[in-house]
């Protein structure tokens, strides 16, 4: 993101939640932004995914600007390129936890084949975020929180994205499943190369992160007190 300025309506006037933010994730890092409610951090995800068009500056996804995209383009731009992982679990409550990351092949129109063809690569997904067998054919009301959290992020990284996008993964989360969450979203950013991006609340996941950046007031800078970053 290059200078990127987002306003939403406010009455008569705009209410400022980007304030000219700069961000550069590269692939296989792991970024974490904190700050306090209100200070636009969903903004500035919803932007990374292009659901949002800045009022100012520049998005650029894989190398790809995509102020240039039409809508379709940066629909099939996101589809194929941005992985997210909300800050509720959004998972279909009918589907099995295998299910939940092919449904997203078959509204792909990817036809009957290409479905089956994809459900060993969904199971292997499930499996390298701790997900085996039996719990791939449970149902969203029979796992954990944690575990729907991991089914979320394996669903993420499904279509093999670039980048990756991530609100409050744990909020639903004790710390000690919030942290195990946190550790696996910097393992699947190195081993998958996604530019990863975490929205947190919570300063004591951040250790496990490349980089931490503060907002405040729709502004991105670096922390006064730097919690201390993993080795690489
Ligand atoms: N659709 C909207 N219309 C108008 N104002 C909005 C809209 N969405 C967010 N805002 C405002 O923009 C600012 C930034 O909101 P944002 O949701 O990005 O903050 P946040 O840091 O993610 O907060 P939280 O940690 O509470 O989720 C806030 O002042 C919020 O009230």
């Amino acid at each position: 993101m290059e200078s990127v300025t987002l306003t939403y309506p406010d009455g008569d006037r705009r209410l400022t939640a980007l304030d000219a933010v700069s961000l550069r994730v590269a692939a296989g890092e792991l970024a974490a932004i904190v700050g306090p409610s209100g200070s636009g951090k969903s903004s500035l995800l919803a932007v990374a995914a292009t659901l949002l068009r800045p009022d100012e500056g520049r998005v650029i996804v894989a190398g790809e600007d995509t102020a240039r995209l039409g809508a379709r383009a940066r629909t099939a731009l996101r589809r194929e390129r941005v992985g997210i992982v909300f800050q509720q679990s959004n998972l279909l409550p009918s589907l099995t936890a295998l299910e939940q990351l092919l449904v997203v092949e078959d509204l792909r129109g990817r036809g009957a084949r290409r479905v089956r063809a994809a459900r060993g690569r969904a199971a292997e997904l499930l499996e390298s975020v701790g997900l085996d067998g039996p719990v791939q054919r449970r149902r969203p009301h029979q796992l954990s929180g944690g575990e729907r959290q991991r089914v979320n992020i394996a669903r993420a990284l499904f279509g093999g994205p670039s980048v990756l996008l991530v609100d409050e993964p744990t909020s639903a989360l004790d710390h000690e499943r919030g942290e195990r969450i946190v550790e696996l979203l910097a393992e699947v950013t190195r081993r998958h190369r996604t530019a990863t991006v975490l929205v947190t609340h919570d300063h004591g996941l951040l250790g496990r992160a490349d980089r931490v950046l503060s907002m405040a007031d729709g502004r991105l800078a670096p922390p006064p007190h730097r919690p201390e970053a993993r080795e690489r």
